[in-house]
C-alpha cells in the first residue's frame, strides 16, 4: 500500500509558522486582511471558499468576501476587484478561476495591483515564475505541491515529472518551479499521445486535469510519488480526485489524497500569501 501523503501535518506546520507571524503584525496595529472574489456557485470554487473561511478564522486572518453574479459583466469584475485595490485593509486577494462565461480573464487579472497578487495571476507574476526570478507570488495550488514535495522529503534533482494540466493555475507555473529544482518535465494534456505509458514512466506524476477518477491503475507503476491535484464532484455529489485513489492507492509509492491533501494545503498557502503580502506592506 502506498504512503498516504496528507495535508494535515503541512497544514498544522503552516500554521504554525504564521501564528507568530500574525502575532507580530498585531503588536505593530495590522490586522491581515484576506479578499476573496467569486463569480457564480461553481462547486469547487465554494469548496476552496470553505476551507479558507476556516483557515482565516482560525488564524485570526480577517475575511472580505465579495461574490458576483454568474453572468457578470467585464466591467463589473474589474470594479470589485477595484474596489479590493482601494481597500487598505485587504492585503491579498484571491479571486476564483476560471471566470464563467466569455470575459478577457488575462485583462481581469491585470487589474489587480501587483503588490495585493498574492495567487500570481498578473502577466508580471507569472512572468517571473517563468524567468526564475523572485517577485511577487508564485500560484497558490503549485506553491502547496511544491511544499508538499518538500514536507515529504521527496527529492527534485533529476527526477523525471510528469505533469498532466497545462492550466496557467497549476500545469504551466509548475513545470517551470519543478525545473527550477532541477527535476526533467514532460507537460502532457490531453492531446497527448500514450498518456498512459508516458506517465508510467514517471519518478512523480502530478494530475491537474480537473476529470473525476480519470487515471486508473494503467496510468501508474510501483514506487511512484503522486500529487493528485483535481478538485472534482462526481455524479453523488462527492468530492474526488482526478486519480482512482482506491484502484491507485495499493500500486503506487506515495499519493495525496483528495480530500485531505493538495487542497487542504494550497488554502495554507494562501493565507501564508496573505501574511507576507501584509508584512510587505508595513516594509517587515
Ligand atoms: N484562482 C484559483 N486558484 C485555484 O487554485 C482554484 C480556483 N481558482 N478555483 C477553484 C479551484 C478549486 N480549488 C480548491 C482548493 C482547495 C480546496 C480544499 O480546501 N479542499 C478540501 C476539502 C473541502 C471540502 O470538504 O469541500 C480538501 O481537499 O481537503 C478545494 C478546492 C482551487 N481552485
Amino acid at each position: 500500500m502506498a504512503e498516504r501523503l496528507a495535508g494535515k501535518p503541512v497544514v498544522e506546520k503552516i500554521a504554525e509558522e504564521l501564528g507568530s507571524r500574525i502575532g507580530s503584525l498585531a503588536e505593530r496595529g495590522v490586522e491581515c486582511g484576506l479578499a476573496l472574489l467569486r463569480i457564480g456557485e461553481r462547486p469547487d470554487d465554494l469548496s476552496y471558499e470553505r476551507t479558507a473561511v476556516k483557515r482565516a478564522e482560525s488564524l485570526g486572518i480577517k475575511l472580505r468576501r465579495t461574490v458576483l453574479e454568474d453572468g457578470a459583466s467585464q466591467d463589473e469584475i474589474e470594479a470589485a476587484i477595484d474596489g479590493i485595490n482601494r481597500d487598505a485593509s485587504a492585503h491579498g486577494c484571491l479571486m476564483f478561476r476560471p471566470l464563467p462565461g466569455d470575459i478577457d480573464e488575462q485583462a481581469v487579472c491585470d487589474t489587480l495591483k501587483t503588490e495585493k497578487d498574492i495567487d500570481g495571476i498578473s502577466s508580471a507574476a507569472l512572468a517571473a515564475v517563468f524567468m526564475d526570478r523572485d517577485f511577487g507570488f508564485a500560484p497558490c495550488t503549485a506553491a502547496a505541491c511544491m511544499r508538499m514535495l518538500d514536507f515529504y522529503g521527496i527529492p527534485l534533482e533529476g527526477a523525471h515529472v510528469v505533469v498532466v494540466g497545462r492550466s496557467l493555475v497549476i500545469g504551466k507555473p509548475i513545470a517551470m518551479m519543478l525545473l527550477r529544482r532541477n527535476a526533467t518535465v514532460t507537460l502532457c494534456h490531453s492531446r497527448t499521445k500514450d498518456l498512459a505509458s508516458t506517465m508510467r514512466a514517471a519518478d512523480i506524476v502530478v494530475c491537474a486535469t480537473g476529470r473525476a477518477r480519470m487515471f486508473g491503475p494503467d496510468c501508474f507503476s510501483p514506487g511512484q510519488t503522486v500529487l493528485d491535484v483535481g478538485i472534482n464532484f462526481d455524479d453523488d455529489g462527492n468530492l474526488c480526485g482526478d486519480v482512482d485513489f482506491d484502484a491507485v492507492e495499493p500500486i503506487v509509492g506515495a499519493i495525496t489524497p483528495v480530500p485531505g491533501g493538495v487542497g487542504s494545503v494550497t488554502t495554507s498557502v494562501l493565507m501564508a500569501h496573505a501574511v507576507e503580502a501584509a508584512e510587505r506592506s508595513v516594509g517587515v
